[in-house]
């Protein structure tokens, strides 16, 4: 679902505080539901924040932040969202299998729903690609394993939107590929949309439209393409550092 206007995501004056510091500058941007956004910049400059703010879980949130549209945070909102933080949230003296029984029972309790969670579960459990570890204690797992297990968590309840910070991190080329490949399949086949942070920049081009962010602000909204094109240069990654000398630039002059 989307708000009035057609977007999934509408942030006007984003703005959050995170001890004595602004983390994020009043933040105008919006997301296209059924899409890939791509939030991407150095580390420190307010990812992971963002991502907090559309989850609901970030303290401090001032300015009008609109998810799926309901305000942020609405209680309304949590089955419909699937968030992965950084650290993957699995029990590390469960299986794969138990850690996903664990949270499908909390999405999906009683005794009726025994088969569509196991269903779910295992369905879950292929997609990101688990299915010859779904034995394994997650404590044993690889740090990409156990990534791949809370983003299985997260796609238990077919959320409409996917939250996930930095996913692909520790991850080798094969399975960041074979990812990326599931992510697109989520936007093509069910219209999920997803928010996907990285800070490598090659991960930039396979997204439908990007956020790139420096210091708490957004530097551009745009789609890889125009971005390469607006900017001159071959690849995200040269458009992002020439957005950044203009920036820069910008600020050296209103002094
Ligand atoms: N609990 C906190 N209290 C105060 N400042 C914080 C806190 N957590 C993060 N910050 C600051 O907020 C800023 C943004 O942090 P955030 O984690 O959102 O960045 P990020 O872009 O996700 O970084 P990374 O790519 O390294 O994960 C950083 O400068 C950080 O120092």
């Amino acid at each position: 679902m989307m708000n009035s206007s057609g977007v999934a995501i509408e942030a006007r004056g984003l703005t959050v505080v995170r001890g004595s510091r602004t983390v994020l500058k009043g933040l105008d941007f919006t997301v296209e539901p059924g899409r890939i956004t791509g939030l991407l910049g150095p580390s420190g400059c307010g990812k992971s924040t963002l991502m907090r703010a559309v989850a609901g879980t970030q303290a401090k949130v001032t300015g009008t932040l609109e998810v799926l549209g309901s305000p942020a945070g609405h209680p309304a909102l949590r089955p419909r969202i699937g968030y992965v933080t950084q650290a993957p949230s699995v029990y590390t003296d469960l299986t794969v299998r138990q850690n996903l029984d664990y949270f499908a029972a909390i999405l999906q309790p009683g005794r009726r729903h025994r088969e569509d969670r196991r269903a779910a579960v295992t369905r879950a459990i292929t997609e990101v690609d688990l299915s010859s570890h779904a034995g394994d204690l997650a404590g044993t797992l690889s740090g990409g394993q156990r990534t791949r297990v809370s983003l299985a968590v997260a796609l238990l309840g077919t959320p409409e939107l996917l939250v996930l910070d930095e996913p692909t991190v520790g991850l080798d080329p094969v399975l960041r590929r074979d990812l990326w490949n599931l992510f697109h399949s989520l936007a093509a086949d069910r219209g999920t949309t997803l928010l996907v942070s990285s800070h490598v920049m090659d991960e930039a081009e396979r997204c439908h439209r990007l956020l790139l962010m420096r210091e708490g602000a957004i530097l551009a909204d745009d789609t890889p393409e125009a971005l390469r094109r607006g900017a001159g240069t071959d690849t995200v990654e040269e458009a992002f550092l020439h957005l950044v000398d203009a920036a820069a630039t910008r600020q050296e002059n209103a002094r």
